[in-house]
């Protein structure tokens, strides 16, 4: 609704006061259309007739006493033709003849258009006594136009504007009494200003014979007045209204209706109907709601704010709000609301009833602030703070807290899984192809992740390529947990190892899996999550595209290796490590050199064998300071040797762990010992592994290239693992083959590691390297790889590692 203007508003107003002064009285109508007369039971009652009595046209004013009858039809004419309402009183005679004072009051109705279509009135009945004389004068009020009820200030005037009459309103509003009014000109009692204005309008009215109207200012300026004048016995009846008040409150009105339309929020105004269906109509709403919701006033006037709801609206803020309206108290939500175009807005809502001076509620004003913005942004850091942007997945602190609620929920019984997913490889993928194929791939493995799981469960990225899925077994699927999750791991592996499209090149990758199980022992969030980390570390070391659960083993394992590492770290900084060394021998026996191994000379342990620690050493990285520290004795010794003609040839072999190689200064390292000590390169072999040749090929090769021309003699231990395919084996810069002590151990019992010994010597020689076996402990088993063409051994059958002093004593034993 537009704010009415000032006649509608006057004409509403007038409206109001007629039907509340008729309040228990009995109402008619007129239609214009048709001339038929309606009357409510109230009139019937009044008349004498009986409920639901309808007059024919024309006879209800007949029902006038006879000399009323001219009147009643001049003043409804008048009402019908010019819109004049009237206040009269009147005798009418009932049907059963008796007569009866009555007051009529009526007032036309017009439609949108302006025109006159019905004329309402109303009729009471009113003490004998109280009908006061001068009805003709009350008459001609009635006539002076205007929705003047009784009660008013009225004067009459003569020909000259001198006042003849002035009721004691006119004289409480005039401020003076009749005596003093009487004879002077009406203008004079107004301000100078528009004195002159008034006594033109009031003479050309006089001379005209025509309405007057006009709104001044009186002499002590301090009311606005009105004043309606009508001709009336050759001069004018005047009705004089103090509309101070209601100027103010039009201004008020005004000044609102500006502001509100400025407004930057929506203001939505409605009646104060029931919240319940259809709900309360829309009276009002502001340029605002147009501007934010694409409605126009048209469009939503006399429908229900129900039409800004829609599917994410929210029930519960709903009920709020109906809860507040059935109490008639204000009330603030955060609601969703749809613009036409259906898109959705987020609206800071205050909504309040408006009461009338008789406290009744009258509307309720909504005021709304449109804060999507605010909301997005807020949903924005909400999604920031627990979802990974390039997978969508719950990051780590979603996973948390769910599992914070899985582990903590009492109400349900909460048994699931949490499974370990690391992709196996990643880094070389990243590396080689780089990092928008690596997004990629973590991508499509998200969505596949996804593709594996039931709808209640839990897909997280935690970084990287660790991925983590959590099952929760809810009382609606009960399974066994341990069951669920074996299927599930192995519907990963599957969708995992299946071929991946990035960007045109396919890739085929494949992932370790660490699953633990809970809801029996009452673990905490780390505990499991260090559980599943394990058991995904385990099925790494099993050759990876595995499956493994959490054991108790597992943890008395890492346990003990936590505390080995501590340990480690202490042995280091305190130095009690040692090299001992091994001989080996070649065809005739004599020594071509040592194997160096390192000891730890634990202070309560004794030597604990590098079985115990060398993992421990790569994992926690010191195997890169302790490498370096045997490379350094190696080739300390290796200087020695040099200076003693007997021992000149011996060679010095190294373990160069995976970690170490891959350390960026490792070839410098190697460079910067040959060079302090002086050595010649050839008397160091370094003896690498095969898992070297698992990753980072190209690199590998290079570094082993650097190595090569350095002069260093390089060997592959561990040879027959598994990791070497022989296409890379042939690019290799490398001098030899070291079979490994697990396939001599069984040489001559096992078939199959007699027909791998026999193909690592068959690949040696056809590659044009030496080999070597280790861990010979029978002359049978040296019979046998000399039979096969080995001719150089190490192993307890010629000696155990030695410290040292013993070696050189063993040496020296040998000697002839
Ligand atoms: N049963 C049996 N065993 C024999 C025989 N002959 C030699 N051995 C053992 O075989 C291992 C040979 O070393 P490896 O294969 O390089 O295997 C080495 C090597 O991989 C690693 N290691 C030792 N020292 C170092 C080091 O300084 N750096 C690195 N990275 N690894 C080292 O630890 C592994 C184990 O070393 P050790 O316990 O000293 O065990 C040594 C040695 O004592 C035999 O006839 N019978």
């Amino acid at each position: 609704m537009r704010i009415a203007d000032t006649d509608k508003l006057k004409q509403a107003e007038g409206l109001l006061r007629l039907i509340e002064q008729a309040a228990f009285a009995g109402t008619w109508t007129l239609d214009l259309g048709d001339g038929t007369v309606r009357w409510s039971d109230q009139l019937a009652a009044i008349h004498e007739a009986a409920p639901g009595f309808t007059p024919k046209p024309g006879e209800a004013f007949g029902l006038y006493a006879p000399e009323w009858r001219d009147t009643i039809v001049a003043l409804v004419d008048h009402c019908a033709t010019n819109g004049a309402p009237f206040d009269e009183e009147m005798q009418i005679v009932t049907l059963k003849g008796r007569r009866v004072w009555v007051r009529t009051l009526a007032q036309a109705v017009l439609d949108e258009s302006g025109d006159i279509v019905r004329v309402e009135g109303a009729l009471q009945e009113i003490a004998p006594q109280g009908h006061k004389p001068g009805t003709l004068m009350r008459h001609a009020m009635g006539m002076a136009g205007g929705a003047m009820g009784t009660g008013e200030a009225f004067v009459t005037i003569d020909r000259q504007g001198r006042l003849t009459y002035a009721n004691e309103q006119a004289e409480r509003l005039l401020g003076r009494s009749s005596t003093e009014l009487l004879g002077r000109p009406l203008w004079n009692y107004f301000q100078k200003t528009v004195r002159l204005r008034l006594e033109e309008q009031i003479r050309q009215g006089l001379a005209s014979s025509q309405k007057v109207e006009a709104e001044v200012l009186d002499a002590q300026l301090s009311s606005r007045i009105e004043l309606q004048g009508f001709p009336f016995g050759g001069g004018l009846a005047v009705h004089l209204r103090d509309v101070t008040a209601r100027h103010r409150s039009q201004e008020l009105l005004r000044l609102l209706e500006s502001s509100i339309a400025r407004l930057d929020d929506i203001v939505v105004i409605t009646e104060a109907g029931p919240f319940s269906e259809p709900g309360p109509r829309i009276v009002f709403v502001n340029e605002a709601f147009e501007r934010r919701t694409g409605y126009s006033p048209e469009e939503v006037m006399g429908r229900t704010p129900r039409l800004l709801q829609g599917p994410d609206t929210q029930r519960a803020e709903l009920n709020k709000i109906r809860a507040a309206m059935e109490q008639w108290r204000p009330v603030r939500v955060d609601l969703i609301n749809y613009k036409k175009s259906g898109e959705p807005f987020w609206v800071d809502l205050e909504v309040s009833p408006v009461w009338d001076e008789a406290r009744k509620l009258t509307h309720w004003v909504a005021v709304g602030r449109d804060i999507t913005e605010r909301k997005t942004a807020e949903e924005k850091i909400q999604y920031l703070a627990f979802y990974d942007p390039l997978t969508r997945l719950p990051n780590r602190q979603l996973l948390l807290d769910r599992l914070h609620e899985a582990l903590s929920d009492t109400d349900r019984p909460h048994e699931g899984a949490l499974m370990f997913i690391d992709l196996d490889n990643f880094k070389v993928l990243n590396d080689t192809l780089g990092h928008q194929k690596g997004d990629q791939l973590l991508q499509q493995v998200a969505e596949r992740l996804r593709s594996c799981v039931a709808r209640g469960d839990t897909v997280a990225r935690l970084g990287g390529d660790e991925f983590v899925i959590l099952l929760e077994n809810s009382g609606q699927k009960p399974m066994e947990p341990a069951a669920g999750a074996r299927t599930v791991a192995e519907r990963v592996l599957h969708r995992l190892g299946e071929p991946y499209q990035l960007s045109g090149y396919q890739h085929h990758s494949t992932c370790s899996i660490g699953v633990t199980l809970f809801g029996r022992a009452p673990w905490s969030v780390s505990e499991l999550l260090k559980q599943a980390d394990m058991a995904m570390y385990q099925a790494k070391s099993a050759g990876r595209n595995a499956v493994r659960f959490f054991d108790p083993e597992m943890q008395a394992t890492v346990t003990a290796s936590a505390a080995l590492a501590t340990d480690l770290r202490q042995g280091w900084r305190e130095g009690q490590f040692l090299v001992d060394y091994q001989p080996q021998v070649g065809a005739d026996g004599r020594m071509t050199g040592v194997e160096a191994l390192v000891r730890w000379q634990h202070p309560q342990r004794d030597r604990v064998p590098p079985a115990h620690f060398i993992s421990i050493a790569e994992e926690t990285s010191l195997i890169v300071p302790i490498g370096r520290w045997v490379l350094e004795q190696a080739c300390a010794q290796l200087a020695q040797w040099a200076k003693n003609p007997a021992r000149a040839h011996l060679t010095i072999a190294v373990n160069v762990s995976v970690r170490q190689f891959r350390d960026p200064d490792f070839v410098d390292e190697v460079m910067t010992a040959i060079r302090d000590s002086g050595i010649s390169p050839q008397k160091l072999k370094l003896e690498l592994t095969e898992s070297l040749l698992a990753e980072e090929m190209e690199a590998t090769v290079a570094k082993m290239a650097a190595l090569k021309d350095m002069g260093v003699y390089l060997s592959l231990d561990d040879f027959g693992m598994g990791y070497s395919s022989l296409s890379y084996l042939k690019r290799l810069p490398l001098d030899q083959l070291k079979i490994d002590r697990e396939f001599v151990k069984d040489i001559l019992t096992d078939a199959n590691d007699a027909a791998i010994a026999r193909t690592i010597i068959g690949l040696a020689q056809s590659l044009g390297l030496g080999v070597v076996a280790e861990g010979v402990e029978t002359q049978e088993q040296r019979a046998f790889l000399a039979k096969q063409g080995c001719y150089e051994y190490q192993g307890f059958l010629f000696c155990k590692p030695l410290p040292i002093g013993e070696l050189e004593e063993f040496m020296d034993s040998m000697e002839p």
